[in-house]
């Protein structure tokens, strides 16, 4: 559906590339997910992908067709594309319904009334037709957003952080509802965020961006359990990124090389009872998450060691004994 080829977008002629030969493939109906720290070129890839910024170098393709950049036509963008903006861009002053309403106003009176009361279903806004943004949750006001960017059935949706700004629970619902309005209404979607747990939440595949770069593309199983580098490895929270040496005094490396080694939090299993073939640690932060609670251990030989575990069943200097069930290994 869409291919971005060698996109390359310096600002300034003098100064540092913004991107840097970008490269990769949205299949039809697909969720993908471009993440990365603040300033790696994020947005910069996505608006070169609505047609709203001009590349310096390769190109963007819709169906194999060339997406024109604003300096080749009057009116930027493509009609078959929307980008939902950070800021949602609603209409203060019009209703819910009004800007629903707005991209598909030249349509018949019969055709709006049917294509806003789908789309005030598929986006839960029911009850909300005659309210203005101003007394709207910022959770109603994203879904609003959405429906005005899918009213005019765009074959692709670009998606600017779409869940920043949204407290932890709404978060979580609006990342469901997003997937299910997406795969309903089969719409190809391209989403930039800096958080990990949006791309593994709702993402079919996600790309990695460092420095304007891509740095690998995959499913988020694949980002997630076969990182290409440190750098990725370490970009999901409490992932233990282990120098060499630091990695022997916790593992078995024999015939093994690399330059690092990875470990999930999940994969340190601890127990209290003493075992000598396994690795002696202290308990030295207790972290309590609800679902999610995480030890700071600190190994005998000083090897320091995040854990996934019940929170409530340890405390601070407790002595434990650590085995590691699964490890990934790192070349730089
Ligand atoms: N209009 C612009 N003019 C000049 N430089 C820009 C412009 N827009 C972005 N940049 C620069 O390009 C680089 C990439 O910015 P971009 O907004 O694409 O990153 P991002 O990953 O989306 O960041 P964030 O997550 O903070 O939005 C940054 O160094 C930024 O300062």
């Amino acid at each position: 559906m869409i291919k971005v080829q060698h996109l390359g977008k310096a600002y300034d002629e003098k100064g540092k590339a913004a991107i840097t030969d970008v490269s990769f493939e949205v299949e039809q109906g697909e969720i993908f997910a471009l993440i990365g720290e603040s300033g790696c070129g994020k947005s910069t890839t996505l608006r070169c992908m609505a047609g709203l910024e001009q590349p310096s170098e390769g190109e963007v393709q819709l169906r194999g067709e060339r997406i024109i950049g604003p300096w080749e036509q009057l009116i930027a963008g493509h009609p078959d594309i929307k980008l939902v903006a950070q800021s949602y861009d609603l209409f203060p002053n019009m209703s819910v319904w009004e800007n629903i309403k707005h991209p598909i106003r030249k349509y018949t009176k019969e055709y709006q009334q049917y294509r806003i009361s789908e789309l005030m279903r598929l986006c839960r806004l029911e009850g909300l037709e005659n309210k203005t943004p101003e007394h709207l949750s910022g959770g109603e006001q994203q879904r609003v957003a959405f429906a005005c960017a899918l009213s005019d059935e765009p074959a692709v949706l670009l998606m600017d952080e779409p869940f920043s700004n949204l407290d932890i629970p709404v978060k979580t619902m609006l990342r469901r509802e997003v997937k299910r309005m997406v795969k309903e209404s089969g719409t190809t979607v391209v989403f930039v965020s800096h958080d990990t747990s949006d791309a593994l939440a709702i993402a079919d595949r996600v790309a990695v961006m460092k420095d304007g770069e891509i740095l690998q593309v995959g499913t988020p199983k694949q980002i997630y359990s076969e990182p290409a580098n440190s750098y990725i490895a370490g970009f999901f929270p409490y992932a233990n990124i282990l120098s060499w040496n630091d990695a022997l005094n916790v593992l078995d490396l024999s015939d093994k090389k690399a330059s690092a080694v990875c470990i999930r939090p999940e994969s340190v299993r601890i127990s209290v009872a003493h075992d000598e073939q396994k690795t002696k640690a202290k308990v030295i932060d207790v972290e309590y998450a609800g679902a999610d609670d995480f030890l700071i251990l600190e190994t005998v030989k000083g090897t320091k060691l995040h854990a996934k575990a019940n929170a409530f069943e340890f405390d601070e200097q407790d002595d434990v004994y650590i085995h590691i069930d699964d490890y990934y290994l790192l070349d730089k």
